[in-house]
Formats: structure tokens, C-alpha cells, sequence
């Protein structure tokens, strides 16, 4: 049977004439889409603009440097200056040494002349030599420590962000984009930098020598280099602004690959025989993203001939005047000769000066994103307060509102509701109701917009957030999956406390995840990921046994329970909340569940409805009521009953 993958490529192989034509039919993938709209701005940032905020980011840079090492920072500048230094006397002696040569007189005296100046070049290159080394050997260690900062920086802020920021598709797009380049462009602005410093030295040296050999020689040695340095710009500008375009592509299909390469959804993927029209998808993307690789190349190309003919013209127009200074004889053949060697120079120092700049520059580009992430994400990062205290008589919400951002109406709407020491509280409601929000803004991971959240009458705004989390454990409605050994994937509930095993063993019992652990290959060592040799997987409701198990590990003033039975057998959920009882006389416990049978023995009910507490207060009560909650439970009860 013929692969439609290969067939549909083929297809469009045949349909594309051109790499343009093809372009223009995919218009509207690689148009901006509205949702990348903030990185429109940095695609129109101009030369100058860059050029201004050149320096800061510079500073930025070399601050993460020295952070990392200020010894090999130190080291670093200290080599590149003199490397730098030695370079600028080679060039001055080697004009020493022509000037000696070429002078009038018989050639043994000419020699002589040349002699000092020769020593002095060989010496400079000799130092030069040694310096380069120290600078390489220095620069070799700067380069990965400068590396390592960013991507701690980076991964620092990332996780100081309160949760609510990860749900902002702005600031994903901000981390997407300091990821992919920006830990990378922090370590080679540095490098090029250095090297933009060292080839500003051979320029002054170079352009030293041919402002004292003939001033008018000094302007063309900066026209030949002007269109090649437009050139690199423009190059680089290009490059960025196609990184831009394609960056929400890449993101597409980086997820689909990896879904495609996961071992979580291969079963589904299997199932669903879905393969091919993801595979057909992931296809379209990087049709997409080569032809537009291919597109800038073309134009890249283009770019740069057009600069290296205006530059080779500009090249020549220097030597037409050099040689007219010597025709007309107002300049010596020996000072001719140093000069025409110091344009060589010169222009060699320029070249590279300007490609040096322009790779800062378009790195500059890249650490602008990682700064600018940066700038987002502590703009962002959870404030720091008070401790929160360690244990409470009452949490109470008073008329809470909480909105996710972009969301077009609050998750949770105006909700006042008290929580007292060793009570069970039910969230009950139909799907989307903002159960789950609502017990996140208890667990401290949002903080409402409006309303307070009080501890004991203490506004917990005011508290440390890390500290409020520290008094909760959340039983996660889709609990991670450690790929850690079992009793780490407990032990991590208290992971600032060490555990022995009997302690371990101890939550494993609460949350009737023992009896399967001990049957694992390893007992409580067995890896829970298969990903790796002799790794173990477990069945859904197994992980979630372990999820109730770190939960009872923690041993929190305040357990929250998001589903914790969805995926258990009817035994285990019948130990889970038999345990949880238990475990409610010493703690608070929040419970959301959709088993209505479980929620009749909780102390208060509360009934949500978009986002909205509707009805409120005992099983019974609520039933008499006759409202939302009793259609609910009658409606399951009938369910057994029919069953
Ligand atoms: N991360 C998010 N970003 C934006 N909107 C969200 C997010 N999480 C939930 N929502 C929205 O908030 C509302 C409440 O969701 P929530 O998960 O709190 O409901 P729930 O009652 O727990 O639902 P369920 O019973 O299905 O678990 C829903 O409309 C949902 O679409």
C-alpha cells in the first residue's frame, strides 16, 4: 500500500515550481500570527536602535561573566588587551622594517636599518603568540561557565514566576524564545566581544600608522569596509526575522514530534492509527520551515555579493590614490610601500571589525530575547513576605475572584467560604465549574485578582507564598509522574526532610500504595519510568495511590484531594477515604470529587457553578434544598440503583 506521507510530499514536490512559488501558497502559515504579534516589534528593531541598546546589553553580558568567574573574566580581558597591544607594535614595526628597506642607499645599510624594527616584529609575534594562547586557554573556560550562568539564570526565573505567568501565552512565547537561543547568545556575545576589543586595537594601530603616512588615505580605508559591514547587518537581520516568523512553526512541530516520539501517548497514537496524519503534519511544518531557511539564504547571498563588489570598488579607488600619490610624486616609494601594506592591514582589521560587530549585534539580537525574558519573568516573580504561620484554627475566602489571563469571564466569581481546623470541605460541580481553581487559590498557587484569603484574619497575600505552600499537600488531579525510584516518588512530598524507609513505608500504607510496591521488581527502589533499563511503569491507578501516598508524606496542616479516587478500584477508593477520615481529625481536608457518595460524610458542601458558589452547606441539607446537588446525587444514586 503506498505510504500517503511520501505520496502527499511527492504531490507537492511536483506543484512546486519554485521554492517563492511555494512560499506564496503557504502565505498564511508563515505570516505573523496574531499571537506573535510582541515579537513583531523586535523584528522591526533597526540598526540604530540596536546599536543604542548595544551597551547595556553588553554590560548584561559581561555582568553574567563575571558572575560566573570574575577570575577567568579578569584573566580573559587582561590577555585579549595585551594580546591586543602586541599587535598594534607588530603592525608599527613591520612598517618600521619596509621603511628601512625601501629607503635610498646601498642595500647592506638598508638592512641594517631594517634590523631593529625586524626585531621588535619578531619579539610583538612572539608575545603576540604567547598571549593568544593564555587568552585561548582563558576564554575556553569563560566560554561554558557563561553558558552554565544563563541557563541557571534561566531556569531560575522560570520556576520564581507564579503559576498563574505559565498560563500567559505571551511570556511562553518570551521562554520559547530565550531557550532556543538566548542561554547560547549570552555566551557568544561575550566571546565576540572580546574579539570586537582585540580587533579594535589592530584598527587603531593600523589606521595610527596611515593617518601619519597620508591623512587622505584614512577615508578609504573606511569606504572599502562600509558595504561589506551593510552587508553582515542586513544578513544578520534577515536571519532574525526569519527565526521570528518560523518560531511559532518550530514550536508546532517540535510538540508534535515529540509526541510522536513519547512513550505516554504511543498506545493512543497506535489506537487512533493517527501516525501518518501526524507524521503528514509534522511533514507540512518543516516543508514549511526549509522552504523559508531557503528563501533568506537566497537573499543572504545576494546581500553579501552586492557589499563584497562595493567594497572590492572602494578597495581599488584606495589603491588608484595611492598610486597617484606616488605618479605625482608626493609620496615616497618606501612610505608607498608601508602605506600599502598598512591599507592591507587596515582593511583586513576593518573586515573583521565589522563582522565582529555585526555577529555581536545579531547575537545582541538573541540575548535581547534572553533579557528581555529576564526583564518578564522578575517583573513577575512571586513576591517575598512574612512566613506564614505553621498551623491555623481557619482559612477564610472572602468573595475571591479569580481570572486566568485572556480568559473572557472569571474561573472563580465573588466566593467567600471557611475552612476550620480538622473539618472535610467537598467542592462539588459539574465540569469546568472551578473546583480545581478554586482549591489552587486555596493551595496558594494563584492569588486572586479580587477578595482576600485570610489565615487566622491575617491577609495570606502578605505571606511568603513558598512558606503557604509548605503548610499544604495537593493530592493533583493528573499527578506527575516521577521518573524516580518509588520511594522517591514518595519521599519527595518531604524531600526537605530526610525520611527513612519506615516512614516512607508508613505514607505508602495510608495511600494503599504498599501491597503493589512491594511487588515491584525492586520494591521501593524500582525506577518508575520505562524510559530506562529495568525502569517499571505502573497502571493509572497505581500512580495515584502514590500520588495520596506523598500527599499523607507530607503530613501538611491542609490536604486538598483533586479527584484522588478517578482512577481507583472501588476497594482502594473505599480505603482512601476511609484513611482520609482518619487523617482529617489532626489536618483540614478540601475534597473534589465527582463520586457523590463520598462527599455525603464531608462537614460543608459546596456547590460551584461557573465559578460561582450556588448552594452551600450538610448532605442532607442540600438535599431537602432539592437544587443542583441533589439532581446530582439522585442522579448517580438512580444510576447504582439501575445498575
Ligand atoms: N490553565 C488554564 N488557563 C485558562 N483557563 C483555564 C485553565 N484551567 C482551567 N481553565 C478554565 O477555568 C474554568 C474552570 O476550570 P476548573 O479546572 O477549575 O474546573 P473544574 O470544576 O475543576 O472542572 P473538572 O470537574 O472538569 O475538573 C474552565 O472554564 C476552564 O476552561
Amino acid at each position: 500500500m503506498p505510504d500517503p506521507v511520501a505520496e502527499k510530499t511527492s504531490t507537492e514536490e511536483d506543484e512546486a515550481v519554485t521554492p517563492e512559488g511555494m512560499l506564496a501558497e503557504q502565505e498564511g502559515e508563515l505570516a505573523l500570527p496574531y499571537w506573535l504579534t510582541s515579537t513583531e516589534e523586535a523584528a522591526n528593531t533597526t540598526f540604530l536602535q540596536m546599536v543604542r541598546r548595544l551597551p547595556r546589553l553588553l554590560r548584561e553580558a559581561w555582568l553574567l561573566a563575571w558572575r560566573a568567574s570574575p577570575r577567568t573574566t579578569l584573566a580573559v580581558l587582561a590577555s585579549q588587551v595585551a594580546g591586543g597591544v602586541a599587535a598594534a607594535v607588530g603592525l608599527i614595526s613591520v612598517v618600521g622594517v619596509l621603511d628601512g628597506l625601501l629607503r635610498a642607499g646601498p642595500t647592506p645599510e638598508r638592512v641594517r636599518a631594517a634590523v631593529p624594527a625586524l626585531a621588535l616584529l619578531i619579539l610583538a609575534l612572539a608575545v603576540r603568540g604567547l598571549l593568544q594562547s593564555a587568552a585561548t586557554a582563558a576564554h575556553g573556560r569563560l566560554s561554558p561557565m557563561v553558558s552554565e550562568a544563563a541557563e541557571m539564570k534561566l531556569m531560575d526565573l522560570t520556576t520564581r514566576v507564579d503559576l498563574a505567568t505559565f498560563d500567559d501565552p505571551g511570556w511562553r512565547d518570551a521562554m520559547e524564545r530565550a531557550r532556543d537561543r538566548g542561554t547560547f547568545a549570552a555566551q557568544q556575545v561575550v566571546d565576540h566581544s572580546i574579539d570586537l576589543f582585540t580587533h579594535l586595537m589592530g584598527l587603531i594601530a593600523a589606521a595610527g600608522v596611515l593617518a601619519v603616512l597620508h591623512p587622505a588615505l584614512l577615508p578609504m580605508l573606511v569606504l572599502a569596509v562600509l558595504p561589506t559591514g551593510w552587508a553582515a547587518v542586513r544578513s544578520a537581520r534577515l536571519g532574525y526575522r526569519s527565526r521570528l516568523r518560523l518560531i511559532a512553526v518550530w514550536r508546532r512541530q517540535r510538540m508534535l514530534a515529540y509526541l510522536l516520539a513519547a512513550r505516554e501517548p504511543a498506545a493512543e497514537l497506535r489506537a487512533f492509527t493517527v501516525r501518518r496524519f501526524l507524521l503528514t503534519e509534522v511533514g507540512r511544518l518543516l516543508r514549511i520551515s526549509t522552504l523559508e531557511e531557503i528563501r533568506v539564504i537566497g537573499r543572504v547571498v545576494r546581500t553579501n555579493l552586492l557589499g563584497q563588489a562595493l567594497s572590492g570598488l572602494a578597495t581599488g579607488l584606495a589603491y588608484a590614490m595611492l598610486f597617484g600619490l606616488l605618479w605625482t610624486g608626493r609620496m615616497a616609494l618606501a612610505t608607498a610601500g608601508a602605506a600599502a601594506y598598512a591599507i592591507n592591514m587596515g582593511i583586513g582589521k576593518l573586515t573583521e571589525l565589522a563582522f565582529t560587530a555585526n555577529r555581536v549585534y545579531e547575537q545582541g539580537l538573541y540575548f535581547a530575547d534572553f533579557q528581555g525574558f529576564c526583564d518578564l519573568s522578575l517583573a513577575r516573580a512571586e513576591p517575598d513576605g512574612n512566613r506564614a504561620p505553621d498551623a491555623f484554627a481557619e482559612i477564610r475566602l472572602d468573595h475571591v475572584t479569580f481570572s486566568y489571563p485572556d480568559a473572557d469571564r472569571p474561573a472563580v466569581s465573588d466566593v467567600s467560604l471557611t475552612l476550620r481546623h480538622g473539618q472535610i470541605i467537598a467542592l462539588v460541580g459539574e465540569n469546568g465549574s472551578g473546583k480545581s481553581t478554586l482549591a489552587a487559590v486555596l493551595a496558594g498557587l494563584y492569588r486572586p485578582q479580587t477578595g482576600t484569603v485570610t489565615w487566622d484574619g491575617v491577609d495570606a497575600a502578605g505571606f511568603d507564598p513558598e512558606t503557604v505552600r509548605e503548610r499544604v499537600a495537593v493530592v493533583m488531579q493528573e499527578p506527575t509522574r516521577w521518573p524516580l525510584s518509588a520511594r522517591l516518588n514518595i519521599a519527595i512530598g518531604r524531600h526537605d526532610r530526610p525520611a527513612t524507609l519506615e516512614r516512607v513505608r508508613e505514607s505508602a500504607r495510608a495511600g494503599d500504595a504498599h501491597d503493589f510496591v512491594m511487588e515491584l521488581p525492586r520494591e521501593y527502589e524500582t525506577l518508575l519510568s520505562r524510559h530506562f533499563t529495568d525502569g517499571a511503569d505502573l497502571s493509572g491507578g497505581q500512580w495515584q495511590r502514590l500520588a495520596v501516598s506523598r500527599a499523607f508524606h507530607r503530613d501538611a496542616p491542609l490536604l486538598i484531594c483533586d479527584e484522588p479516587t478517578a482512577n481507583l478500584d472501588a476497594r482502594a477508593e473505599h480505603e482512601v477515604y476511609r484513611r482520609l477520615r482518619d487523617l482529617a481529625a489532626g489536618r483540614t481536608v478540601v475534597l473534589i470529587t465527582h463520586r457523590m457518595a463520598s462527599v455525603r460524610e464531608a462537614d460543608r458542601i459546596y456547590v460551584l457553578d461557573h465559578g460561582a458558589v450556588i448552594e452551600e452547606g450538610g448532605h442532607e441539607e442540600l438535599i431537602t434544598a432539592g437544587g443542583l446537588y441533589a439532581q446530582l446525587f439522585t442522579l448517580q444514586a438512580s444510576a447504582y440503583q439501575t445498575a
